[in-house]
């Protein structure tokens, strides 16, 4: 141990970012990295590239033990520019023979995100993911990018809580269920906001999120923004005034 254990993070600033499907967590905190000049972490894209190739592999999603194994066995390499477009791109290493396949679009197809909150569920995913989180997080921290300020905006469900429950800023991004659904067809360019289809990736999923993260109210310390009624410059201004403050 090191005699002065000073936090890599000393001197950075990190910001954390939860909430449920559709309330622009990516988008917004995407948008707040980048006016920071801090990196971005999509913790969302972590689980659903472990998903992707969970399914790619064929486990069996009802063995915990084979879904944690296999993902412990397979490493993600994440862009955390925050400029470097609309989503985060996204490689997966596939363990043992370490082939790298870009799977920035696959991971945000219908059947990841029907099997995603399973793998989720798992807890030894969950410990090894948030492990190699706080890892990323330390590490734009202590190292930041050529050109880039130390620091990071990290978004998913359990950022403010477990993963860094020190964040400078903790925030629970909010909106009503009828503004995220309409939000969540818009991006998949689903025809009816109210479909079965986009009820079940928004509402059910957080219904079956809300059994392994506490993310539909705010923790001790955490503020909420609820961007029911603001716009997308609106609510990335409503998150960037509480990091100020
Ligand atoms: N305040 C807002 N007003 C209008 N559209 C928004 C707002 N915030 C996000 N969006 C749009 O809603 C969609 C879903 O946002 P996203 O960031 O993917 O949400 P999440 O990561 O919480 O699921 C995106 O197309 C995004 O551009
Ligand atoms: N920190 C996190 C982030 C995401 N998850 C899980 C729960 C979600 O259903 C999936 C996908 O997350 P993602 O943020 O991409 O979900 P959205 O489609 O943006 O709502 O991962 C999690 O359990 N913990």
């Amino acid at each position: 141990m090191p005699d002065n254990p000073v936090p890599a993070r000393r001197g950075a600033l990190v910001v954390a970012v939860d909430g449920p499907s559709g309330s622009g967590k990516s988008s917004v905190s995407r948008a707040v990295a980048a006016e920071l000049g801090v990196a971005f972490l999509d913790t969302g894209a972590m689980y659903r590239a472990a998903t992707f190739s969970v399914l790619a592999h064929g486990v069996d999603l009802t063995d915990r033990a084979a879904v944690a194994a296999h993902v412990r066995g397979v490493a993600l390499d994440l862009d955390l520019d925050a400029e470097a477009g609309d989503r985060a791109e996204l490689v997966v290493l596939v363990a043992p023979d370490g082939a790298r396949r870009d799977v920035t679009t696959e991971i945000r197809g219908a059947e990841v995100t029907a099997a995603v909150s399973a793998v989720a569920a798992v807890p030894e995913v969950r410990s090894d993911l948030v492990l190699r989180q706080r890892a990323i997080i330390e590490s734009a921290c202590a190292a930041p990018r050529p050109g880039r300020q130390p620091g990071i905006v990290a978004e998913g469900r359990d950022i403010t809580t477990v993963v860094a429950p020190d964040a400078d800023a903790r925030i629970l991004l909010t909106a009503s269920e009828a503004v995220r659904m309409a939000r969540r067809a818009g991006q998949d360019g689903a025809p009816d906001a109210t479909s079965e289809a986009v009820r079940a990736a928004v509402v059910g999923r957080d219904a079956l999120d809300a059994r392994t993260t506490s993310f539909t109210t705010a923790a001790d310390g955490v503020t909420t923004v609820d961007s029911t009624e603001l716009d997308f410059a609106g609510t990335v201004a409503a998150v960037l005034a509480v990091v100020r403050r």
